[in-house]
Formats: structure tokens, sequence, C-alpha cells
């Protein structure tokens, strides 16, 4: 073949860059396809008569083939290199583009760019639902219907009529057909024992997440809660279930080996044993004049023997308020069953997602039968969690009071420059501020030892309580101090969430916890219920950073006082001029998610064991 017909072949295949469609082609002659070329030559060769000529044609044709088969592969060749050339290009271009953007980003810019990577690869967790679930693509999509209803002229309220209501108390909500708030608990239709028992604990009014979170249980939806330490969200998650139980109750009677209706999970014993107490007590307040029937409770732990409860088992049960572990251990034995259970309620939610229960969450949710109505609860619920947690509920509403992660406002926040070594002698000065009762934190369980011990030796009535103590120590320990018997209590993070002693006045924390979230919810146990409380925090070289930083951010968004020590540290990110958003994984103001101590943390902690949590929530 002539270079002008390769020329010419090139043309007709593939239009060059330069290819007009429109141009005519003077020396166009119509292109024909190489097996039909082949064909006619053939056909000429074939007419030459004699053996001899047909061995030559035969020997024309295998040349001619070779030819063709070398032509073929230089024209493959060389198509090949075009192609290498162009993509090599493109790869050129399309980093230099990206150098030239980026050189344009700010560090800030970067960092926030790397922060969404990261988040993005720790998405990857399962949905929070049963594995049966999981595997059979099983997927609710409609809320649990239930009998309540706002009063009429509740009803009639139109959309902007709530939502001043919301705005009046500083809630936030988001999602679908959200249900209105209720400024009265009795318009919210609760019996009226239950009301009597409450107005005689000064409980009169709902607090704001009471006021919106208690109409949105009521009305059978999923509900993310989040507001303050002490802001009453134990009654708001409780009373759904108790009213549940009890219109379940006086349809039918539970009789043995029936229930429970609804479960309460809690990450401690000790958060367990306190919710136990208040449903037991408003269940009796209920049942109290004989008007309504008596709702049964039972409460799973690990540590104590559930022999205790054998008469509660043997009768209908109603309500259940466990740790996981010893729950799992309980279902697994069957000693009652789910099949009835249609209310899951998780206490401080976030740290049962987070502090290695998640698994154990979704093996008590492949004990449901039916669809669930979920309720989550914290004061801290970083965005991480909140995210996770929406993708698992269905229709849910968020209500929100306040920033989640955001320090109580009613407590006074000092933070304090003690060098180690001058710590245990300046704690006793500091246990002067106020009067009894007052509780110290400390991260380290010989320490919590060491201080209650130094306590005691200068005369000071102090209970300790960690982890490693036992069931009975722990017991001890809280009714000692609940009861006023004992004025100060050396706890380890175990009695920082949810525990709800009377009136402390003063919270010292001996050793700031590396996560802010930790900080908000040992504060958090002063200032409750609308009373003021003291919180005292000693830092010094040992207290991280960034740990600082995040400390330094909460008082200033909470109006505190920044002692000048905090003022001086400068966050590295203003420097970069990135936005300073909270951390998505831990709620801290300080850092982003690269530097986020709690990632690190989690990551360990889901690895670890999940029933020898340290502080003995599980099993
Ligand atoms: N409407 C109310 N009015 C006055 N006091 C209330 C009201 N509701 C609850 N309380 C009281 O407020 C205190 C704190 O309530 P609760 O323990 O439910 O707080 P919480 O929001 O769960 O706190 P935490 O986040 O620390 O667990 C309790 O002693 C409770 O009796």
């Amino acid at each position: 073949m002539s270079n002008t017909d390769h020329a010419r072949r090139r043309r007709a295949r593939s239009p060059s860059p330069e290819y007009k469609f429109d141009e005519v082609d003077d020396s166009y002659e119509p292109y024909v396809p190489v097996a039909q070329r082949r064909q006619a030559k053939l056909a000429k060769l074939s007419t030459l008569g004699g053996n001899s000529e047909k061995s030559k044609a035969k020997q024309l044709q295998e040349d001619l083939d070779e030819k063709e088969d070398a032509q073929r592969e230089e024209e493959r060749r060389r198509e090949k290199a075009r192609k290498e050339r162009t993509l090599l290009l493109e790869a050129q271009e399309v980093h230099l583009k990206k150098t030239t953007e980026d050189s344009k980003k700010t560090a800030g810019e970067k960092a926030q760019e790397a922060d969404a990577e990261i988040l993005e690869a720790i998405k990857s967790r399962r949905k929070l639902a049963s594995d049966m679930e999981l595997a059979q693509g099983i997927q609710y999509t409609e809320p649990l219907e239930t009998s309540w209803r706002p009063p009429r002229y509740i009803r009639d309220r139109t959309a902007d009529q709530d939502q001043k209501l919301r705005d009046k108390y500083h809630i936030l909500v988001e999602g679908e057909d959200i249900p209105p708030p209720i400024e009265h608990f009795t318009d919210m239709k609760i019996p009226e024992p239950i009301l009597d028992y409450l107005r005689s604990n000064r409980i009169v009014n709902p607090t704001p997440i009471q006021l919106q979170g208690i109409p949105v249980a009521f009305s059978g939806r999923d509900i993310i809660g989040i507001a303050f330490t002490g802001s009453g969200k134990t009654l708001a998650f409780c009373l759904p279930l108790i009213m549940t139980a009890l219109e379940e109750e006086m349809k039918m009677p539970f009789i043995r080996g029936e229930g429970p209706v609804g479960i309460i999970l809690c990450p401690s014993r000790e958060l367990a044993t306190q919710t136990y107490d208040n449903v037991v007590t408003w269940c009796s307040a209920l049942a109290k004049e004989g008007k309504y029937p008596q709702l049964n409770t039972v409460l799973c732990i690990g540590g104590i023997s559930m022999n205790d409860q054998s008469h509660v088992l043997s009768k209908g049960l109603h309500i259940v308020v466990a740790t996981p572990g010893r729950l799992i251990d309980m279902l697994e034995k069957k000693r009652f069953t789910f099949n009835n259970c249609k209310y899951l309620c998780m206490d401080e939610a976030d740290r049962m997602i987070d502090l290695g229960f998640e698994d154990d969450v979704r093996n008590i949710m492949s004990f449901f039968k039916h669809q669930r109505q979920t309720l989550l609860f914290s004061a801290t619920m970083p965005k991480k969690i909140q995210d996770f947690a929406r993708e698992s509920l269905i229709k849910p509403v968020l209500v929100n009071v306040g920033r989640a992660g955001a320090a109580n406002l009613d407590v006074l926040q000092v933070v304090e420059y003690v060098k180690q070594e001058a710590k245990m002698v300046y704690l006793l000065e500091c246990l002067q501020k106020t009067p009894p009762p007052v509780i110290i934190f400390s991260e380290n369980k010989n320490e919590v030892d060491d201080i209650q011990e130094y306590l005691l030796l200068k005369g000071v009535e102090a209970v300790a309580i960690h982890g490693s103590k036992s069931q009975e120590e722990r017991q001890y320990a809280i009714k000692s101090f609940k009861s006023g018997a004992k004025d100060v209590m050396v706890a380890s993070g175990v009695a920082s969430k949810g525990l709800d002693f009377n009136d402390i006045q003063h919270v010292i924390i001996f050793s700031m916890p590396k996560e802010i979230e930790d900080y908000v919810h040992q504060i958090g146990r002063t200032g409750r219920s609308g009373k003021t409380g003291i919180a005292t925090t000693f830092v010094n070289m040992n207290t991280p950073e960034q740990t600082l930083l995040d400390l330094k951010y909460l008082l200033k968004e909470a109006g505190q006082k920044v002692p000048p020590f905090l003022s001086t540290i400068e966050d590295p990110r203003a420097a970069q001029g990135g936005a300073l958003t909270g951390c998505p994984v831990c709620g801290g103001l300080g850092h982003g998610i690269s530097n986020c101590p709690k990632l690190e943390d989690s990551q360990r902690r889901q690895m670890a064991s999940h029933r020898t949590n340290d502080e003995g929530g599980g099993y």
C-alpha cells in the first residue's frame, strides 16, 4: 500500500483535530476495506493458469498478508503512542491546574479539606440496626402510630406560633412534621397522680427539652434530644415509656412471661440504677390511688444478682432499665423476650455509641421482632454521631437546646494553674470555697484512691468511686454521698455522666480530662435544675495545649472569665486563616478532626473488649 493510501485511510478513519466536516477533499477516493481488497487481489491472481503459476500466486498472497500484518502492527503501535502522549499531557494539565488551585488555597482551607477527607473515611460504619434487619434489607419508613394527640387548641396553632414558642425557649428543631411544643404538663395529658408527684417535687413546668421532647416522643416519633446537663432529660424519655406501657397494660393486662414494652439503656451501672429508681418512683406514684395499674420495672445491670428481682420477673414486665452486657445475657438466657418491645431509649447516647457499645446495641436490636421507636438523649452529641444516628432512625426529630456539647450556663467555671506537686495541698484550700457536698474528679483510678486517702488523713469525710471498685463499694459510695453522710466524693469518669446528686455546691476537676465532652459532663454535676454551682479545674504543664484551647473556647462561649495563661494560647488554625468550626468528632471548639484526641481513643476503644469497660458499665 502506498503512502498516499495510508494517508487516505487515516483521514477516512479518524478525523485529525484540524479536520473540518464541511471541507471538500478533491483527492477523495472511496475507502475499500482490507478484506475486500485482499479478495480482489486473490481473484486477479487466480485468473493466472498452471500449477507453477498457482504456487507463485500463493507465495505472492503470503507476502501480501505479511506486509499487511506488519502495516497493521505499525499502525496500532503509533495509535497507542499517540493515546499515551495524550493521557500524559492530560495528567500533566490536571496536575498543573490542581497545583495552581492549591497554591491559591489558604493553609486553613487545605486543613479543612484534609479534615473532610478524614471524616469521610471514618463514616464507613454500619447502620445502627439489627444484623437481621440489615441482612434482610428491612427498612421501616413511617414512624409508629400512637393514640396520643395534643389538645385541640394546640393543634389549631399555626406553624409560626409553634416556632415563636420554640424561639422563646431557644429550642432548635429539625425534621419532618414536628409535633408542637407544649408549655404545660397538664396539656400533655399526663395522668394526674404523676403530675401531683412531680408538683410535690417542685417540678411544675416543663424545661425546654421536656416541652418539645415529650410531645415528639408521645407522638411515637424517633428523637435525638440534646440539652444541657441537669436540664431534665430523664423525665423527657421516661414519661413517654411509662405512658406507652400504661396504655398497653390498660388495653390487655400483662401476665407472666409477657413484656417488656420498652427498655432504657445506660452506659454505666450507677446511671441505670438512678434511672430505674426514678421510673419505679413515678410508676408507684401512678398506681398509688388505685386508679391506674401497677407497672413493673426491672433493673438489669452487672454486679447484682437478678434473683433479687425474680418476684418482678415472675409477673408481666413493662419496663427494663439496663446496661448493655447484662441485658444481652438476660435476652440470651430467655429470661424475657423483646417480642412485644417497641420502645428503645439510650441515655448518654453518644457515649453508648462511641464507647465500644455499638456492637452490643446492634446485638440488642436484633432481639426486637417488630419496628421500634428509638430515642437518643445526651448533653453532648458531636456532629459525627448525630449524622450516624440520623441515618439509623425513622424520620427522626432533632430537638436541640443550646449547642450540643456546650457547658451549662448555671455553672461558674474557674480554671486555675496549679503545679503538679502542689495539687494535693491546694485541694484542701479549694475545698473551703463552698460548703459540702463536693465532687472531685480525677481521670486516674490510683489518683482517685490517693486523693481519698489524703482527705481521710486530713479528716475530710470522703468516699471514692471508680471502675475497679466492687459493686458493693460503688453502691456504698453513692448511697452515703447522696444521703449526706459523706461530704466529698472522689470519682473517676464513672460518676460524671448523668448522675444527679442533690445540690452539689462545687465540682473540683483535679486532672483535666483529655476530651472536652468529659469536662462538660463533669462540671455538669453541679448547677442542675436551675440552681447555680461552681466548678474549679486544675491545669498545668501536663495538660495538653489542645485541651487548653478547647477549654478556652468553651469558657468564652459560656461567657466565663478566661484566665491570662489560657488567653495567651494561640489557635494555630487562626494563623492559617480557616473557619474555626468545632470538631465534628468530639465537639471540641479548639481543634479539627486531624488533631482530635477522641478519634485515636475511640479507635483504640473499639478494638478493646466491649464488656471489660473500665467503668464497669457493660456486664
Ligand atoms: N421540669 C422540671 N422542673 C424542675 N426540676 C426538674 C424538672 N425536670 C427535672 N427536674 C430535676 O432536674 C434534675 C436534673 O434532671 P436530669 O437528671 O433528668 O438531668 P439531665 O438533663 O438528664 O442531666 P445529665 O445530662 O447530667 O444527665 C433532677 O433532679 C430532676 O428532678
